[in-house]
């Protein structure tokens, strides 16, 4: 057992107040030095005036004082903060705490406690009362939708508030989110969703912003959260503050777009070409800013690399096409009129194919040209063009040429004729016409077959351009019948011509299978005049060759000789 000397002399030392009061007079027992200096007056003051330490007591705190007073006496133990007056008329806090003893009988015998300064402390709090009620009115007031965390381990969070702002917003009133944990709150995947967030918050201890859609009392909607971690002295994120925004509009607006945008690439897909964008830079630069896929089957090359330059889209146009597409571009930049090409692309996977491209050209501000266009792969409507292109040339033969012996037609020989009449009419000059007739063609046909025949009417055209001029033209008019044409070429000159060609032919002998045929020719020649038609020519011709016949065949009439006879 201790001496009483030892605790005394503890007390001297402490430097709380350490007092003692006798009951019922509550006269002063004991009080330690430390009184002295905390109370700003000597232990003796005390001990003269049992009254003096409750008139010491704030005015404002008094009354709480006599009321704590009564209820050590009935409870036996108190705790209670009061301001004391110093003599100097500052205030100092006290925290006070007080006991009672009684005797054996359990009668009240005496009153102790130790009282420590806590001035600083009370300040302190007080600060931190008027700050919180400032951060509640402002949270209050704010029209952001917040709320408050607390973090009480890792994984467990428990909301402390929200604000008038979240609550509308939400639909979760003060009274549903308190004490409630995210689990309570949300439905399982969503709690698991918010504490990642909240985990990820208290481990990096620093804000941090996050989009989620949530379905909360007032409805499914988009929110976009900043999280701000709140660390108590030691460091340690005790509270987590969350500023929310309903960004529903926003992300309808954007899933809208989106929609569309898909909308317009799966139509893009559909269609034999691609859509795009195409942007001009004032120093030339060219990229598309927007491709469809289709850009691969026709360019070989993806929306990507084409939107990082052009060179992928030119280098596959076929080096014969790539400067007038080029120039067409450019022509299209410089006066914004529309551009429209058509080029062969040799595909990166070794075919080719021909493109069309259809764009408009805006100018943007800065001077760069943006086209909005279509590129197709046109090459089976090429093909066919160039099929039909083909044909129409073989049908613009058939249309001229006579198939069996591969003379001018009668509608080309009289092409021919008509521009020869015009020429004389503009610049004169002489022509002659000539026209012949197998003889007796009939008995060749009857005798030898109509094969054999087809072989005869083949030489009679075989001789002629053995025999002619070659500016001569020799026309089948129809059946044995033919004409020549022979410009530049006076009357008697024709008529020599004429007999040449007709001796040549009786000279002939035609192979006709196993027989040898032999055939003559009847001829009638004209001099063209100036004011001639065709027909009246081929007329006058014809009527020349229709005397050849009747005087014998096998002879040439001219329109002078008869004139002459
Ligand atoms: N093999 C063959 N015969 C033809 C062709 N075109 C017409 N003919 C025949 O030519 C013959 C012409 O006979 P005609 O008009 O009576 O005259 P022709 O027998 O030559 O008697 P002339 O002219 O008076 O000497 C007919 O029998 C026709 O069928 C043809 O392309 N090939």
């Amino acid at each position: 057992m201790l001496p009483e000397i030892f605790f005394s002399s503890l007390l001297e030392r402490v430097d709380d107040v350490v007092w003692a009061v006798g009951c019922p007079d509550l006269q002063l027992e004991y009080l330690n030095p430390a009184a002295a200096v905390i109370l700003g007056r000597p232990v003796r003051a005390f001990e003269e005036d049992p009254d003096l330490w409750l008139t010491i007591v704030h005015p404002d705190d008094r009354e709480a004082v006599a009321a704590s007073h009564d209820h050590l006496l009935q409870e036996g133990e108190v705790e209670r903060r009061y301001r004391i007056l110093r003599p100097g008329g500052e205030t100092v806090w006290m925290y006070d705490r007080a006991w009672l003893m009684r005797d054996s009988d359990g009668q009240p015998l005496r009153l102790f406690g130790i009282a420590r300064e806590v001035t600083s402390e009370m300040l302190e709090r007080q600060r931190l009362n008027s700050t919180l009620q400032l951060h509640r009115r402002f949270l209050e007031s704010a029209l952001d939708p917040i709320f408050v965390v607390k973090v009480e381990s890792d994984d467990t969070f428990v909301f402390r508030y929200n604000n008038p702002a979240h609550r509308q917003q939400t639909g979760i009133s003060l009274e549903m989110i308190r004490h409630q944990t995210p689990d309570a709150l949300l439905d399982k995947a969503q709690a698991a969703a918010v504490k990642a967030h909240y985990r990820e918050c208290v481990q990096l201890k620093r804000p941090i912003q996050y989009e989620e859609r949530l379905a909360l009392p007032a409805g499914e909607r988009d929110w976009q959260t900043q999280l701000v971690p709140v660390e108590d002295s030691a460091g340690r994120v005790v509270e987590l503050v969350g500023v929310a925004r309903d960004i529903t509009p926003l992300k309808q607006a954007e899933r809208q777009s989106r929609d569309a945008f898909e909308a317009l690439d799966q139509l893009g897909q559909q269609l034999p070409g691609f859509i795009y964008q195409y942007l001009l830079s004032p120093s030339g630069e060219g990229r598309f800013l927007y491709a469809s896929r289709r850009s691969i089957a026709i360019y070989g090359a993806t929306p990507d690399e084409l939107a990082r330059s052009d060179t992928a889209a030119f280098n596959v146009i076929h080096p014969d096409d790539r400067e007038s597409v080029r120039a067409a571009v450019e022509v299209s930049a410089a006066t914004l009129s529309h551009w429209h090409c058509e080029y062969r692309v040799r595909h990166p996977r070794g075919h080719e194919l021909w493109a069309e491209g259809l764009a408009t050209p805006e100018r943007l501000e800065g001077g760069s040209v943006l086209w909005h266009g279509y590129i197709a792969d046109v090459s089976e409507r090429k093909r066919l063009q160039l099929e039909l292109e083909a044909s129409e040339a073989r049908f613009r033969r058939l249309a001229t040429v006579d198939m069996l012996t591969g003379a001018p037609n009668r509608r080309c020989f009289i092409d021919c004729l008509e521009g020869e009449l015009a020429r004389m009419k503009r610049h004169g000059g002489k022509a002659c016409l000539v026209m012949f007739d197998a003889d007796h063609f009939k008995r060749i046909n009857d005798t030898f077959g109509h094969a054999a025949g087809d072989q005869v009417l083949k030489a009679l055209v075989y001789v002629g351009e053995q025999w002619l001029r070659g500016s001569d033209v020799l026309g089948r008019l129809g059946g044995e019948e033919f004409a020549i044409l022979m410009p530049e070429t006076d009357y008697q000159g024709a008529l020599a011509l004429s007999e040449r060609f007709r001796r040549a032919v009786a000279d002939l002998l035609v192979d006709a299978g196993e027989r040898v045929v032999q055939v003559t020719v009847s001829l009638g020649v004209v001099a063209l005049r100036a004011q001639d038609s065709p027909d009246s020519a081929l007329e006058r011709a014809d009527r020349m060759l229709y005397r050849a016949k009747a005087l014998g065949r096998n002879r040439t009439c001219g329109e002078r000789d008869r004139a002459s006879e």
